[in-house]
């Protein structure tokens, strides 16, 4: 039975399960993400992490267990419903479509929004006129230098910021991030952790995330996952602390 949603939660699952042939990837996963706040999934490598992110944007079913968005309840719902209601998520391989520029990259996911992607070639006009909001997104995750380059000729770090540019263009209220920080440098981990808080300002970010550090600095609340359950839930220092978490940490950060 699916208990009523605090008005702060913005995403709440009940005994999320999913069984691959018997065995369980995720376990009775209660989770509750606050509205307007940063929520990192955390865990070692095999603890369900990716697996949960598929249980809610529906790319699998669950099952057993509720998926409540907005206090609807999604559980059957399709992925394409449940991004239509606000929760999308930005992909952890490139969604981006590699011979478009930056620009042209923002302008159709503008377009998907509107639900006429596929009219491409008739609608360039109108793609045009999507210019200026394609280039504030831009803007916005700091590539306006980039609009006319084409993706794949674009820096690793940069090919990611574009990846959220196209995300944001469908105005998520809830954005997953998939390990936004994996494979880069320094200098583009610090660049990301800036761009995800600035663009966390209206919305709630649900994250995987690997680098302790990037959740130390950005995460409200975090959720460790072990082995399909939830371990431990709560701040970073708490968490951080907690001799459970140390101990399915061991050897995983050496
Ligand atoms: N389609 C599938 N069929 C069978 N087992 C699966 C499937 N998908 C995931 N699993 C198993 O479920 C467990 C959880 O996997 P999942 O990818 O969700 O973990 P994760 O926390 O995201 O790991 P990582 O940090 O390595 O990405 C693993 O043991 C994995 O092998």
């Amino acid at each position: 039975m699916l208990k009523t949603l605090p008005d702060d939660t913005i995403l709440q699952t009940q005994g999320l399960t999913k069984e691959f042939l018997g065995f369980a990837a995720v376990s009775n996963v209660n989770l509750q993400v606050k509205r307007g706040s940063i929520h990192a999934l955390i865990g070692p490598n095999g603890a369900g992490k990716t697996t949960v992110f598929n249980l809610l944007t529906k790319f699998i079913q669950p099952t057993q267990g509720h998926i409540q968005f907005n206090g609807i309840d999604i559980t059957r719902e399709s992925s394409v419903q449940v991004a239509r209601r606000g929760m999308v998520r930005s992909f952890q391989i490139s969604a981006t479509f590699g011979h478009l520029t930056a620009l042209e990259n923002v302008r159709v996911a503008l377009q998907r929004k509107r639900g006429d992607s596929f009219n491409f070639w008739s609608s360039v006009r109108r793609l045009d006129a999507l210019n200026d909001r394609a280039m504030a997104l831009l803007e916005e995750v700091d590539l306006r230098s980039f609009a006319d380059t084409v993706a794949i000729e674009m820096p690793y770090g940069r090919k990611r910021a574009l990846e959220i540019a196209t995300t944001l263009a469908l105005d998520p209220e809830l954005m997953l991030l998939d390990e936004p920080t994996q494979g880069m440098g320094h200098e583009d981990v610090g660049r990301v952790v800036e761009l995800i808080r600035k663009v966390s300002a209206n919305r709630t970010i649900l994250m995987v995330e690997h680098n302790l550090s990037v959740v130390e600095s950005l995460c409200d609340t975090l959720t460790v996952l072990q082995r399909g359950s939830v371990l431990a839930e709560g701040n970073y220092a708490t968490v951080s602390k907690d001799p459970r978490v140390l101990e399915a940490y061991v050897g995983v950060e050496a």
